[in-house]
């Protein structure tokens, strides 16, 4: 029995949802509301998974599963991306679906959580396979979103096109030319300007506040960024042109270092839809040697499990800013604080994202269409906000970032079922 219980409990510390719902435990026990809110609200009021037939190129049926979790919808609609991935699980999407709920209660926003995924590897499959599977998913998951239940957007290996097809399959099933039903869509079909820089925006407004924490000038800082889709290669962009030195890349096959800085603008031009580029070059490192780099801002923004006890002890940089969903787990948490690194957790250093969703879908539902200018400034705005009251949460309440972050984010949403008469 003892020989079992040391791979139990390492399985346990990478347990996604085990872990967020531990933490939503403190948070509540620490804002005083009784055990019944915390049963509501570990784990999603609704799960669907889907079995999604494809026809493949070669004229097989394929069949894909498929999940969509809505964590929470007292406040409002849920909200939240969809994920095309091998390692997609139930597990995954349900925690996913948390992290949403606690983004829009930290960003004020009217939403709960959701999130979907299927398990496939979209680098694998052709446009249209792709096609197939984004039309086969909504029509499965069709009678539980829409643009007053739950808006589904893009996340890891899911793009503007990918949105598209989502929103043409929805509104010839609705019969409606319905743009709110997804965002992140291609501007010409009533995405927002900003939207796709929007988390990347999030986590700069997130690093800047935080080096003025820590005393550090981010014009020459030396910069770390795992991950070069969406989120990490806007990122990289906004760090260099701050004048932030980049001297850290990856992607999942890989990574970058050049002491004196990389050429990021080389690079954007250089890599793929899938956010790959280290394969066009010979002299590499790992994923884990980036992130022990000597440097100033460390920026995970891949996947989750990156920051564990094993490493945790050799990350090098004053500040960790989290722009992917779960890249620490608890233990490093502790690790990294008591260390006196600044951690900015995940579900507040990406917001940025959601919040310019929740304005798309603003600007789709009042048919009237704003400025970059306007969204750059309204989601300044709404970023700070954030930050402060985590932030200031963490000192007044002696806790650390991440325990801050999910008191502010569970707040309302255990307000809203409280009212409603759930809990
Ligand atoms: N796209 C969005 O608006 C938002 C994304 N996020 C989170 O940011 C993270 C990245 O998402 P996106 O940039 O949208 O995805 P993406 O699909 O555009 O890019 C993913 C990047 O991660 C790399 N990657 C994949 N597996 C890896 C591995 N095992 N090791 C190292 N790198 C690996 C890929 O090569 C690629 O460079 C995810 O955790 C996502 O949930 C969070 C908020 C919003
Ligand atoms: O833009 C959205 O609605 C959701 C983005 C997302 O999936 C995330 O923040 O993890």
């Amino acid at each position: 029995m003892v020989a079992d219980k040391p791979a139990d409990s390492v399985n346990d510390k990478l347990d996604v949802l085990k872990s967020t719902q531990s933490v939503i435990k403190k948070a509540l026990d620490k804002l005083g509301y009784p055990g019944e809110v915390y049963e509501l609200m570990k784990e999603p009021v609704r799960m669907m998974t889907v079995r999604i037939p494809v026809r493949m190129d070669d004229g097989s049926i394929k069949i894909f599963t498929g999940y969509r979790a809505q964590h929470n919808d007292a406040v409002g609609p849920t909200k939240g991306g969809v994920r095309f991935h091998p390692n997609v699980s139930e597990k995954e999407v349900k925690a996913l679906s948390i992290w949403m709920s606690l983004k829009a209660g930290i960003v004020d926003l009217p939403y709960g959580g959701g999130k979907g995924g299927i398990v496939c590897d979209p680098r694998e499959m052709s446009f249209r396979e792709l096609e197939g599977i984004s039309r086969g998913y909504v029509r499965s998951i069709s009678q539980i979103v829409g643009p007053t239940k739950d808006i589904p957007a893009p996340d890891v290996f899911t793009n503007s096109q990918i949105m598209a097809w989502m929103m043409d399959e929805y509104s010839r099933i609705d019969e409606f030319n319905n743009p709110g039903f997804i965002t992140g869509k291609p501007i010409v079909l009533g995405g927002s300007h900003g939207r796709e820089s929007a988390t990347a925006k999030g986590v700069t407004i997130c690093i800047e506040e935080a080096c003025k924490k820590k005393g550090i000038e981010l014009k020459g800082a030396r910069v770390i960024v795992q991950g070069f889709g969406n989120a990490g290669s806007f990122l990289a962009k906004f760090m260099h042109d701050k004048g932030a030195k980049v001297i850290g890349i990856s992607d999942a096959y890989g990574a970058l270092h050049d002491p004196d800085g990389l050429d990021i603008d080389y690079l954007l031009d250089r890599r793929d839809s899938f956010g790959t580029v280290t394969n066009l070059f010979k002299n590499k490192i790992t994923n884990q040697e980036l992130l022990e780099l000597e440097g100033d801002i460390l920026v995970p923004a891949a996947i989750e499990n990156q920051i564990t006890e094993d490493n945790a002890y050799n990350i090098k940089t004053p500040i960790v800013v989290e722009a992917a969903n779960g890249p620490t787990t608890l233990e490093a948490t502790k690790i990294l604080s008591d260390r006196g690194i600044l951690l900015v957790p995940d579900v507040l250093a990406s917001a940025g994202g959601v919040t310019v969703s929740y304005f798309e879908w603003v600007q789709n539902n009042q048919g009237y269409y704003w400025t970059e200018e306007e969204v750059e400034e309204k989601l300044y705005k709404v970023m700070i906000k954030g930050f402060n009251n985590v932030y200031n949460t963490a000192q007044t309440r002696r806790v650390d970032m991440r325990l801050a972050a999910y008191m502010v984010g569970v707040r309302k949403m255990a307000e809203a079922s409280r009212f409603r008469g759930w809990v």
